[in-house]
């Protein structure tokens, strides 16, 4: 198995490849890829940890060998926010980077699966979509918004809340990767709030990025705990492409269009990336109001992203 990384010297990128090197299979191999000059030195120094994962890294004009060959390549290159800036405010940024990184995916390893953590998320993965389209190499089952930091917040909250182990807590977030589009379904944990409870949990989610980035104080935004998330994301679509078809992620993917064109769903992974998007259940009627009057500005950003390929 091969992981490639791009954006590997940066704040996501550090804490992601430490935690691949030290948890990816045996034999797999690791690959580092920034527009830093820090990212050689990166690589050397994750590569002396003594674990069988082959790690490179390859500086700024090498994005070519390091995608080839590759099974799922991470994306966590460009900027992060700063204090009183949202995530749409990146999009002019961001979304050059994205479709660069991902012209090349296709023309290097165009069937490999693509995780996109870059930020404004429910528009860069549009953008992914239509650069791969225009390449003709456009598979919707490989290409995933990477939401699951949204999860593993819900599950931390719920479980402090509740005073439960965050391991035995399971919170499905569906919708997309900002503000008010991010939507925890509380009401499918099997543990019971109050109105209350559920407004201002519902409300901490969707506003833990925001915390962040206002606690670190222009120092940029949540790195580790990003980190933490690719990584169970990746380790999750390893073991999916290794085999188990039982292997469930909420992931932002394109779907059928029936909420929005791309939405995060609890999806089935397997060989071949998307094994099966599941329905997310009822909703309750909080959740369902809150789907309803965020799906108009989930829309737009994914607009934002398709109409931005020429
Ligand atoms: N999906 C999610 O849940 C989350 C997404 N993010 C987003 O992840 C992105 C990265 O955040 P951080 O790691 O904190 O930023 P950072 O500034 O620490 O690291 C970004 C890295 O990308 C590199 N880079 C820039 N242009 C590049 C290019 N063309 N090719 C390869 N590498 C390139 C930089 O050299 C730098 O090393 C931001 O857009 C941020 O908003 C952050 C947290 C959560
Ligand atoms: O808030 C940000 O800008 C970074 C991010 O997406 C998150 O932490 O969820």
């Amino acid at each position: 198995m091969k992981v490639a990384v791009l954006g590997a010297a940066g704040g996501i990128g550090q804490a992601l490849s430490l935690l691949l090197k030290t948890q990816l299979p045996a034999g797999s191999e690791l690959a580092l890829y920034d527009v830093a000059p820090v990212v050689p030195g990166v690589a050397v120094d994750l590569s002396h940890i003594p674990t069988a994962v082959n790690v490179k890294g390859y500086g700024k004009e090498d994005l070519a060998p390091a995608l080839v060959g590759a099974d799922i390549v991470l994306i966590p290159a460009g900027v992060p926010r700063k204090p009183g800036m949202d995530r749409s405010d990146l999009f002019n940024i961001n979304a050059g980077i994205i479709a660069n990184l991902i012209e090349a995916i296709a023309d290097n390893c165009p069937k490999a699966c693509i995780g996109v953590i870059t930020n404004p998320v429910n528009t860069t993965v549009a953008i992914a979509k239509r650069v791969l389209e225009k390449k003709g190499v456009y598979d919707k089952n490989k290409l995933f918004g990477v939401t699951t930091l949204d999860v593993i917040r819900a599950e931390t909250f719920v479980a402090e809340i509740h005073g439960k182990n965050p391991a035995e807590v399971n919170v499905p977030v569906i919708g997309g990767h900002s503000g008010t589009t991010i939507l925890p379904l509380l009401s499918q944990t099997g543990l019971s709030f109050t109105d209350e409870q559920i407004e201002q949990l519902t409300h901490r989610i969707q506003n833990a990025g925001t915390e962040v980035v206002e606690a670190k104080a222009g120092g940029g935004s949540a790195t580790l705990s990003m980190g933490q998330a690719a990584a169970r994301f990746c380790l999750s679509l390893v073991k999916a492409l290794e085999g188990d078809n039982s292997v469930v992620e909420c992931t932002y993917v394109e779907t059928d269009g029936k909420d929005a064109l791309f939405f995060a769903h609890p999806v089935r992974l397997g060989k071949n990336g998307v094994e099966e998007i599941l329905s997310y259940g009822e909703l309750s009627d909080f959740e369902e109001n809150a789907k309803k009057s965020m799906l108009d500005g989930l829309k737009k950003d994914i607009q934002t992203g398709l109409d931005f390929v020429k």
